[in-house]
């Protein structure tokens, strides 16, 4: 369980994840004595059971999709995905990564500790046998699914389990319009399979602009996806082999038998194993509640950061790095570093992509300011036409008084690109002008990038 016997640390970590082990190495460094914890594999969510793998499947399936496109315009004959090969692909992104962890760590000097951590008083922790004292605690034990109130819920099968599916069922359903069930869909139907989203409401990825959205689903409806959307997923059981979904669409009955039920309806924070009231930690739905610089509102030994911190940061990687950042120059420095959120870019790995940073148009018509909206088809541009696709969009937000960036969202193959090149503008207040002044080479998806800023 431990390469330690040690008891009092300077810095104990809960969670290897991307927040836990950048705040762990990066004190280390400075010579604090660490100790991390974690239950599963060491290596966090991202790396094994998120953002890593599930690139992994979706490039295969925007190579259908890109493909596709050129049917007929010089490409000929039909790709198709071989989900063993691809899975087996995917094995040798994440194998490894728990022994390479725990490697760096042992390198590193830190004290590793298999097995859930829980508070016993304010600086004292449990795992295990162990009970372990920190100087200070930094709580990085990022987001679960949530519990979802639906008659045979346990059936649900989560993002890890669609990840290391052996066999592709031949229907697949998906509860909620998230973004893992947009990806994982996306992937399922490329793969062959018979795909349902089921969304509780009328705006799946609601935090994306909704024009964007429309088009999206349309696009994806065109791969054979099903969309079910005001609906509520009432109950779910077993036939067999298969899965029977008993909902309402619009009031009506709707009744699917699939192969799996996979949930895609939020993660919240991972606090309950943490007994967080014998530590005096104050937590909410969000998350730890921490104060601007991270730290705990209740005990000031106490620091969170990532998904499980109730901070105005959004649940994604970047962020977590950020956090952690913060986290590490508060406790060495004894500072008051606030994270810097401005401009956060989301990609949803859909084929066509779809992207947002900064303000969706409703939000920059309710900030009062004096706002242009740039919204472009370009389906027919030159870099969308030369690959067959469409729809290409991109919805620009500017504010006319100072020439600024307020929000970029994009529908397209380049969106993961252009949306970075907003996010470089915005978060360094570069204005459009700047922007388009910039020289990208031509033809890129860089060289449009001039006719997107018009003020
Ligand atoms: C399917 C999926 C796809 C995603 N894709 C993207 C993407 O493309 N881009 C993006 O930016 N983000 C993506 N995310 C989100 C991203 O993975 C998270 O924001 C990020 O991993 C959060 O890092 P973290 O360090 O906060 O938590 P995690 O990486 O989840 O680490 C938390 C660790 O804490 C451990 N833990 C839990 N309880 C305890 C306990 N009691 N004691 C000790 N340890 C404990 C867990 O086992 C885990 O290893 C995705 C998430 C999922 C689920
Ligand atoms: N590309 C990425 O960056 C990426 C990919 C995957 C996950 N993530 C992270 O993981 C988090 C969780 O992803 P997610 O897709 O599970 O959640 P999500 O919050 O993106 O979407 C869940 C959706 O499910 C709906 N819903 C809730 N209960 C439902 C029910 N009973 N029936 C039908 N619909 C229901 C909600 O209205 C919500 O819109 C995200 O917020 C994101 O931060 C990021």
């Amino acid at each position: 369980m431990t390469q330690s016997s040690q008891t009092n640390f300077d810095l104990i970590v809960l969670g290897t994840g991307s927040a836990g082990q950048n705040v762990a190495t990066s004190c280390r460094e400075k010579d604090w004595s660490v100790a991390i914890i974690d239950p599963r594999p060491f290596g966090g969510t991202c790396s094994q059971r998120g953002c890593d793998p599930k690139r992994v499947l979706a490039g295969a399936a925007e190579l259908i999709a890109r493909s596709r496109n050129l049917k007929g315009k010089g490409i000929a004959g039909e790709n198709a995905i071989f989900w063993s090969d691809l899975m087996a692909f995917k094995e040798t992104f994440v194998e490894g990564i728990p022994e390479s962890t725990e490697e760096k760590f042992e390198k590193a000097g830190i004290a590793y500790f298999h097995g859930t951590a829980s508070f016993t008083d304010t600086n004292t922790i449990r795992v295990g046998e162990h009970e372990l004292t920190g100087g200070k605690i930094l709580i990085a034990t990022g987001a679960k699914p949530a519990t979802l109130d639906i008659e045979g819920e346990e059936l649900l099968m989560n993002s890890e389990g669609f990840l290391d599916l052996e066999k592709l069922p031949e229907k697949i359903a998906f509860i909620g319009g998230g973004y893992i069930s947009f990806e994982f869909a996306h992937i399922a139907a490329e793969a062959g399979a018979e795909v349902h989203l089921i969304h509780n409401n009328d705006k799946p990825l609601k935090n994306f602009d909704p024009d964007l959205v429309e088009a999206l689903v349309e696009s994806l409806k065109k791969v054979g996806i099903r969309f079910h959307l005001n609906t509520k997923t009432e109950k779910i059981s077993r036939s067999g082999e298969h899965y029977i979904v008993e909902a309402k669409e619009e009031g009506k009955a709707l009744t699917l038998e699939v192969g799996a039920v996979i949930h895609g309806a939020g993660r919240v924070p991972n606090i309950e194993e943490l007994d967080l009231d014998k530590g005096n930690v104050e937590a909410d739905k969000k998350g730890v509640t921490v104060n601007d610089h991270m730290r705990s509102v209740s005990n000031p030994d106490v620091y969170a950061a990532g998904d499980v911190s109730g901070s105005p940061g959004l649940p994604l990687t970047p962020i977590a790095g950020l956090e952690a950042r913060a986290v590490t120059a508060n406790l060495l420095d004894e500072g008051n570093k606030t994270p810097n959120y401005t401009a956060t870019p989301s990609v949803v790995f859909t084929y066509p992509m779809l992207a947002a940073v900064g303000m969706t148009e409703a939000e920059a018509k309710d900030s009062g300011k004096d706002i242009k909206v740039n919204i472009l088809d370009m389906s027919d541009w030159y870099t969308y036409k030369r690959m067959g696709e469409s729809p290409s969009m991109a919805k620009v937000i500017l504010d006319k008084n100072d020439g600024t960036i307020l929000g970029a969202h994009v529908l397209n193959s380049n969106a993961e690109h252009l949306i970075n090149y907003f996010t470089i503008a915005m978060r360094h207040g570069l204005t459009a002008e700047q922007l388009g002044d910039t020289l990208f080479a031509y033809p890129t998806d860089g060289s449009d990038v001039q006719y997107l800023l018009e003020l």
